[in-house]
This record gives structure tokens, sequence and C-alpha cells, in this order.
């Protein structure tokens, strides 16, 4: 029996004059992994921003196991429900680990007395955490590289201990933005994989990305945005049949579709030669050696109660 993990109901949300997302329902149940698509500008991050507390959405709900989020990132985190940003925003100078410990503090009941005077309490629960940091960096296929500093991963690495991160707080929802933005075809390949040992571990994943083939291979169900409203919502083979969508989105018929041959043959030879090819960029934050904002994504822009 499925049952209804996430419930975003009637969502709006404005800046000023323009209405960024309108009306859109949702629902991603357990055990679903669920794509979110629409062309740039469509409202997909915005929705994000709302489901997690970034934004105050000017209407409408989000509950989670039908309890009404509070519209605080740190209460929406506690609630069980992590994500990832569009732009990696790892602590680039601490470690891999480190990295990841970051993420466990909304699940670590230690208070700063006990952290300050590192009684057996705070001891044993830092611990713990470290054994938990560890498992998980072993299911991403980071734990070997627990000491470099973030800013030394190659690029998909970061985006994979972005993942970890999210995964510390030990979320039943994950939402990634963008998880293979900037990914090499192998890369992508391997975090379909993940994504689907993700679900397999029992955590819901509702996934914004722009590669077709990645949504349409990985989700049970994707909704399309377009212009802040939803335009359809259904099967990987309903949407990608769906004229409204060709139109507006994909531009020409998906050549890319589950069963297209000729481009999963395009796809390994591009993998094959990925592999075999040069080292993948680093990202801006490694660059620069800037610690994640706390912002949403438009950190430029209206942030939560701002819009109201
Ligand atoms: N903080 C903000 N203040 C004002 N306008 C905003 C803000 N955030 C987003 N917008 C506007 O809302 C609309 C939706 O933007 P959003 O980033 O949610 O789209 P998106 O579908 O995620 O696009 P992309 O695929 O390019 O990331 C755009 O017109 C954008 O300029």
């Amino acid at each position: 029996m499925t049952t209804p993990a996430l419930q975003a109901r009637d969502v709006t949300m404005r800046f000023g004059g323009l209405t960024a997302v309108r009306s859109v329902d949702l629902t991603v149940n357990t055990g679903e992994i669920v794509g979110l698509i629409g062309p740039n500008g469509a409202g997909k991050t915005t929705f994000f921003n709302c489901l997690t507390g970034l934004y105050v959405p000017t209407e409408g709900t989000v509950s989670y196991h039908d309890k009404v989020l509070p519209p605080k990132p740190h209460l929406v985190t506690k609630a069980g429900i992590a994500r990832t940003f569009q732009n990696i925003r790892l602590f680039a100078n601490m470690t891999v680990l480190e990295n990841v410990l970051v993420g466990r503090h909304t699940r670590t009941k230690e208070g700063l007395w006990s952290a300050l005077l590192r009684g057996p309490g705070f001891r044993k629960a830092e611990k713990a955490s470290e054994e938990r940091a560890m498992e998980l960096l072993e299911f991403i296929g980071l734990a070997h590289k627990r000491d470099h500093l973030a800013r030394n991963l190659p690029y998909g690495e970061q985006r994979k201990l972005e993942i970890a991160r999210a995964l510390a707080s030990e979320p039943g929802l994950l939402l990634l933005d963008e998880p293979t933005a900037g990914m090499n075809p192998q890369e992508t390949r391997a975090t379909e994989e993940l994504v689907f040992a993700i679900r397999d571990k029992g955590i819901a994943v509702l996934v914004i990305e722009h590669d077709m083939r990645f949504i349409f291979n990985l989700c049970d169900r994707v909704a399309v945005l377009v212009q802040g409203e939803k335009l359809i919502e259904g099967t990987s083979e309903v949407v990608q049949a769906d004229e409204r969508v060709v139109a507006a989105y994909l531009g020409e018929p998906f050549e890319g579709a589950p069963g297209d041959a000729e481009a999963a043959e395009v796809e390994a030879a591009e993998a094959d030669a990925a592999a075999a090819g040069a080292e993948a960029p680093v990202t801006d934050a490694a660059e620069t050696g800037t610690a994640p904002s706390t912002d949403g994504d438009k950190s430029a822009g209206t942030t939560k109660g701002e819009a109201q």
C-alpha cells in the first residue's frame, strides 16, 4: 500500500508581481522516486524552497506524514526531509568526514555544555555519529577519502558528498536539485544507481533535473512545471508522450527515451570516452573556498518571509 510522505497542496509563491509557483499540488509516496522537470525559470527551485522552509509559500500547505511542516529549514530537516542544492554547498576547507558530521547535527542530542566539557555522554554520542558518518561514506563510496579536504575532491565526488551529508540527517525524503549538473555521462549513470540505492533503503526521493534520460530512467512519476503551473504528472511514458510537454519543454520528441537503442549506444560510447578522459572540473565552491550560504539558491533575491 502506498502511503503519502510529502503532500504539497495548492502551493503558490509570489515575488511582488511575479507568480513563480501557482497552485501546485504534489504528493511523494514512501518508496517512490518522483521527478520535477520544466524549462528554466519554471519555478522548480522556488517550489523546493517552499517545501523546505526557505520560503514561506504565499498560499498553500506542505505536510509530511500528515503533519503540516513549519516553514523553518531546521524544523523541516528535523521532521525528516533533507535536500541538496543546485550549486554545491560543501564546507570546502573541512574534511569529507567533517562535512558529513555537520549533517548529523539535527540528530545529536548533546547540548552546548556537554560539548564544551566533553563529558562521557558527549564522547559516546561523538563516536556513534562518526560511525554513522563512516557508514554513509562507505555507502556512497567515499570512505577512503574521509580525511581529504572537500575542496580537493573531483566534481562528481563533491556532489556525492553533498548527498551523504544530506543523508546524515536520517531523512525519510530526500530532495535533489539538479544532482547531475556538470557531470559526465559515467558520473550521471553512477548517480542514477546511487538514487536507486537510496530508494532501496526506504528513502523517498524528489528530484529536479534537466537531463531527461536520467529522469525518465529513474522516476516512478514525473511532474512537469511550466511557468509556475503543473502542466501534467504521470509515468515517464505518459509524460514523454504528452504533446504539450514536447511543445513546452522537450521541443522535439525525446530521443533518449528508454528503449532507444541508438541513444543508449551513443551514451555508452560517451561514458567510455569520459572514463578514459580528463579529470572533472573543480567547483566554484572549491575554487573560492567559500563556506556554504544559508540562503535559498537565489541568494540575491527575496528569502523566507520577505515575499509576504
Ligand atoms: N528570490 C527570488 N526573488 C524574485 N524572483 C525570484 C526569486 N527566486 C526565483 N525567482 C523567479 O521565479 C521564477 C522561477 O525561478 P526558479 O529558479 O524557481 O525556476 P527553475 O525552474 O528552478 O529554473 P532553473 O531550471 O533555471 O533552475 C523565475 O522567474 C525567477 O526569476
